[in-house]
């Protein structure tokens, strides 16, 4: 598979330590069989998550030194507003200390008890804060989406047919919003069309209910749309992400993913009432309306990476190395999920471990199989993540059951990824060795992925 040249070239670099299998026998232990408690220090490839890992520029870094520290109105807040109004074209920007801070407010903001949300597939701290301010979710994605083997070039999209049953269902006044995202990140960072977005929000506005979308990863989108949806080849990258947002009321952003830097995020409306709305709660849980939690730095950093992020040399590149990660892995015979998507390969855990019971984690056995071979760290995408139904505590059980590795932008390279794919096909050809899989050793009640820990089933 191809393999275009990084569009950069290294200035710093930090040490990587390689440890022993025996060393991560021990350390997996230690961590209760959980990833996601190691120390970054013992690992060699992290794919943990795109999210804050990503390599800022010389660009980013010499902005840090303008940060206008200002308690109120810092300059830097102006210069970040300016880039989200400019490239995302929403009016009133709220900035957040990350994405899940604009979901905390937003959900505050529209969600009372007993209402509902439709969207595309869950999101894990999207629904917990919409679950939280008392709403049911309502999975309204193409079925395509939750088929792994299914090449669909638009997973993301809506099934207009389920969101118009769920407005039937649930009535038009229970949905205070339908919650879009752009990629879908636990479909395989699968991207929705404009088209269907578009005709979405048509649907949602003729009955009166607002459309929000997560934003968080919309220049991989994007970028996915130029290469697969017919009339917009033509288009910048820059153009298609304006046409992402603009029939919907507003976003939330976590700045940690396309806009390359290591914290920050924004929440952005259309409507001034919500916008003050939602600056009041920014007072409560971030900080003050102009820097919600940020450093004054940390704008100047998300300012400079937004403009960066939509450069389509980078985009290419950056999407190239996942694809060509996927594509190593399926001619290898690794079941992944298809099309490989914007920031991550996703492997179908289900069956790659078939005698694995749902019920034993295949997707967390995977993972830590993985990270025993050669110190690559991914994390589960399955019933792990999913949790529980807060209505009856049950296990939700997602027919995605999945092991993610998540690329960073601009930090590995051609070697690194050919040693992920190595230590993968290689776990995949032993896998009959993976005799069992894993139960809960302690479950805490929220996003119980961070923090659980196991023990051998
Ligand atoms: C589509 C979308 N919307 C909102 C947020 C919240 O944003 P924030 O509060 O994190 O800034 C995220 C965070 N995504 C991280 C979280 C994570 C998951 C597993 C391991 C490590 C990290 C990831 O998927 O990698 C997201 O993907």
């Amino acid at each position: 598979p191809a393999y275009p040249p990084e569009p950069w070239r290294v200035k710093m670099v930090e040490p990587l330590r390689v440890t022993t299998r025996a060393e991560r026998e021990e350390l997996l232990r230690e961590a209760g069989w959980n990833p996601c408690l190691l120390r970054s220090e013992d690992v060699y490839v992290d794919l943990f998550t795109d999210s804050g890992t990503n390599a800022m520029s010389d660009r980013q870094w010499s902005a840090l030194m303008r940060g206008d520290e200002a308690y109120a109105g810092a300059r830097s807040f102006y210069v970040f507003e300016e880039a989200v109004r400019t490239f995302y074209g929403y009016e009133h920007v709220i900035p957040v200390h990350q994405g899940r801070g604009g979901e905390n407010i937003l959900s505050r903001c529209l969600i009372r008890p007993g209402t509902h949300v439709p969207g595309n597939m869950y999101f894990p701290s999207t629904r917990a804060h919409q679950e939280l301010n008392g709403a049911a979710f309502h999975d309204v994605i193409v079925d395509a989406a939750h088929d792994p083997a299914s090449e669909h070039p638009f997973k993301g999209d809506v099934d207009l047919g389920k969101l118009r049953a769920v407005i039937a269902g649930c009535g038009a006044d229970a949905i205070p919003y339908v919650s879009l995202a752009a990629t879908v990140n636990m479909a395989g960072g699968q991207p929705i069309s404009v088209a269907n977005l578009t005709e979405t929000c048509a649907l949602a506005h003729a009955h009166g209910i607002p459309v929000f979308l997560d934003t968080a990863r919309a220049v991989e989108n994007a970028w996915l749309v130029k290469q697969r949806e017919p009339g917009w080849a033509g288009r910048t990258v820059a153009e298609i992400l304006l046409a992402l947002c603009a029939p919907t009321d507003g976003a939330v952003m976590s700045a940690k993913k396309d806009s390359l830097a290591n914290i920050g995020g924004w929440l952005a409306l259309r409507d001034p009432a919500l916008a003050e709305q939602a600056r009041g709660l920014v007072l409560l849980y971030e900080g003050l309306h102009t820097y919600g939690g940020m450093a004054g730095r940390d704008m100047e950093a998300i300012a400079a990476g937004i403009a960066e992020s939509v450069a389509e040399d980078h985009i290419r590149a950056r999407v190239a190395q996942v694809e060509y990660l996927g594509a190593r892995l399926g001619d290898a015979g690794v079941p992944i999920v298809r099309p490989a998507g914007g920031h991550c390969v996703c492997i179908d855990a289900a069956a790659g471990l078939p005698h694995v019971p749902r019920t034993e984690f295949p997707g967390q056995t995977l993972a830590c199989a993985v990270y025993l071979e050669a110190g690559v760290r991914g994390v589960e995408r399955g019933a792990v993540s999913a949790g529980r139904d807060p209505a009856t505590g049950e296990n939700r059980w997602p027919a995605l059951e999945l092991l993610r590795l998540a690329i960073p932008r601009r930090v590995y390279t051609r070697a690194h990824i050919d040693l992920v794919a190595d230590s993968v096909i290689a776990v995949h050809r032993t896998r009959e060795r993976i005799t069992r899989g894993l139960t809960f050793a302690y479950e805490p009640p929220h996003l119980r992925f961070f923090q659980a820990r196991f023990k051998p089933a």
